[in-house]
C-alpha cells in the first residue's frame, strides 16, 4: 500500500493491520512525565531587537533551551499567520490529490527533489508506521509539485521565510556559545545561496488504535535545526530528562529543535533531542518541518573553537550529504547514525599501536 491515508479512506479499517502494530507505544506510555515541565519560549522580536539588555536575556534563555531541552517554541517571529494558514492548506490538498496524482512523485531516492511516500523508508522498516510523507528540498533550488497550482507561490514565500527565522536563531546561538553572531552561518555557509534546506510533511490519519501504531518512532533530526508547525492536532512528544513530554504549541509558535549536526558542530554541548510523533483516532494530524543545514558538500566537524582547551573532539567530520545518505539507508531509530560518527578512542589507540608496531618490524 503505498499511502495509509488511502488505506484508511477505503473505509474498511477497524483495527490496525499487523504490519503497523508497533511494540513498545503502549508499554512506555508510564514515562510521559505527569506534569509536564514547561518548553521555553523564545520570543524572536526581542532576538532581534535591537534593546542589548533583552537580547541578552533571550541569548542567555536560547542557550538553556537548546543545552536543557533540545527543543524551544519560537513566538513573534514575523511569519505570518495567512502565510502559515496558507501553507497548511496547500500542503493538505497535496495530500488530498489523487493516488495517481501523488505516485508521479514516488521517488524512491533521497536526493529527489520531490518524494512522497509512506512509513520512513518501507524497504527496510520492520513495522509500517502511520504516516505518509512529503519532502522537498526547497534550496539551494526551490522544487514545487505543479499540483495544487497554488502551492509553489506558497512555498517560495514559507520556505524563505523559515530560512530567515533559522538564520536569526543561530546567529543567538551562536552567541550562546561565546562565539561571533555570525559563527555558525559563515562558517556552515547557511547564508550562502548553496545551503540546504528540506521540507518534510507528515500526514498522520486518524487511527482507529492509536496506541497500537506510530506516526515517527523516536529519532533525532539531521541538520542544525528543524522549524516545525502543525495543523490544529498535538502529537509530538519531546524526550526531555529521560521521559517524554506531549507538546501542546502556543497559538501561532513555531517548535524548533535542534538536529545532529548541531550536536556535532558543538562537539556535543548541545544535543540533537529525541522526538516522536503518536497518533489519534479522532482527525487527520499534519507538521510541516523544514530542516536547515549546510551546503551538501561541506564537512561538518566539532567547531575548533568549542574543540579547543584541552577538549577533545567528540565526533568525526562527516560530509552533509553522506550523513543524510546513511541516514536514508537505515530505518528510523533513535540517534542510530549520529553514534556511527562518535569519536572512538579506543580504535585510535589500537590503530596507533599497530602503526608503531609495523614501524618497529621494518
Ligand atoms: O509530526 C511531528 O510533530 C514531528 C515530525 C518530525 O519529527 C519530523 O518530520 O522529523
Ligand atoms: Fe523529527
Amino acid at each position: 500500500m503505498f499511502s495509509v491515508k488511502e488505506l484508511v479512506e477505503s473505509g474498511r479499517l477497524t483495527s490496525v493491520p499487523v504490519n503497523y502494530i508497533f511494540n513498545n507505544t503502549g508499554s512506555d506510555l508510564h514515562c510521559m512525565l505527569p506534569q509536564p515541565e514547561t518548553v521555553p519560549v523564545i520570543d524572536f522580536s526581542i532576538l532581534t531587537s535591537h534593546d542589548p539588555d533583552q537580547r541578552s536575556k533571550t541569548i542567555a534563555k536560547l542557550g538553556f533551551a537548546c543545552l536543557e531541552w533540545g527543543f524551544f517554541m519560537v513566538i513573534n517571529h514575523g511569519v505570518s499567520e495567512m502565510l502559515r494558514d496558507e501553507m497548511i492548506r496547500e500542503t493538505e490538498s497535496f495530500f488530498d490529490l489523487s493516488g495517481e496524482d501523488k505516485r508521479e512523485y514516488a521517488g524512491t531516492k533521497l536526493f529527489d527533489p520531490i518524494r512522497c511516500g509512506t512509513s520512513f523508508n518501507p524497504t527496510v522498516d520492520k513495522t509500517l508506521l502511520w504516516r505518509d510523507f512529503l519532502k522537498i528540498h526547497v534550496h539551494p533550488h526551490l522544487n514545487a509539485p505543479s499540483k495544487p497550482s497554488g502551492f509553489s507561490k506558497v512555498l517560495r514565500e514559507y520556505c524563505q521565510k523559515t530560512r530567515e527565522v533559522a538564520i536569526e536563531l543561530l546567529k543567538g546561538i551562536s552567541v550562546s556559545l561565546g562565539l561571533d553572531p555570525s559563527y555558525i552561518n559563515e562558517k556552515m555557509r547557511v547564508e550562502s545561496s548553496k545551503s540546504h534546506q528540506l521540507l518534510v510533511a507528515n500526514m498522520y490519519p486518524p487511527c482507529p488504535q492509536p496506541e497500537l501504531a506510530m506516526g515517527l518512532p523516536p529519532h533525532s533530526d539531521h541538520g542544525f535545526l528543524t522549524i516545525l508547525m502543525q495543523n490544529g492536532m498535538d502529537g509530538l512528544q519531546v524526550m526531555h530528562k529521560g521521559k517524554w513530554v506531549s507538546i501542546k504549541p502556543l497559538p501561532n509558535s513555531f517548535l524548533v529543535n535542534t538536529g545532529d549536526h548541531m550536536e556535532i558542530l558543538t562537539n556535543g554541548k548541545y544535543k540533537s533531542v529525541l522526538h516522536r510523533a503518536v497518533v489519534n483516532n479522532k482527525a487527520a494530524r499534519l507538521s510541516i518541518g523544514t530542516a536547515h543545514g549546510p551546503p551538501l558538500d561541506t564537512i561538518v566537524r566539532p567547531a575548533t573553537e568549542l574543540a579547543a582547551d584541552g577538549v577533545d573532539p567528540a565526533y568525526i567530520g562527516i560530509k552533509y550529504r553522506n550523513y543524510l545518505e546513511l541516514q536514508q539507508s537505515k530505518t528510523l531509530s533513535g540517534k542510530s547514525c549520529l553514534d556511527h560518527l562518535v569519536f572512538r578512542y579506543d580504535i585510535l589507540a589500537t590503530t596507533f599501536l599497530f602503526h608503531f608496531i609495523l614501524c618497529a618490524a621494518f
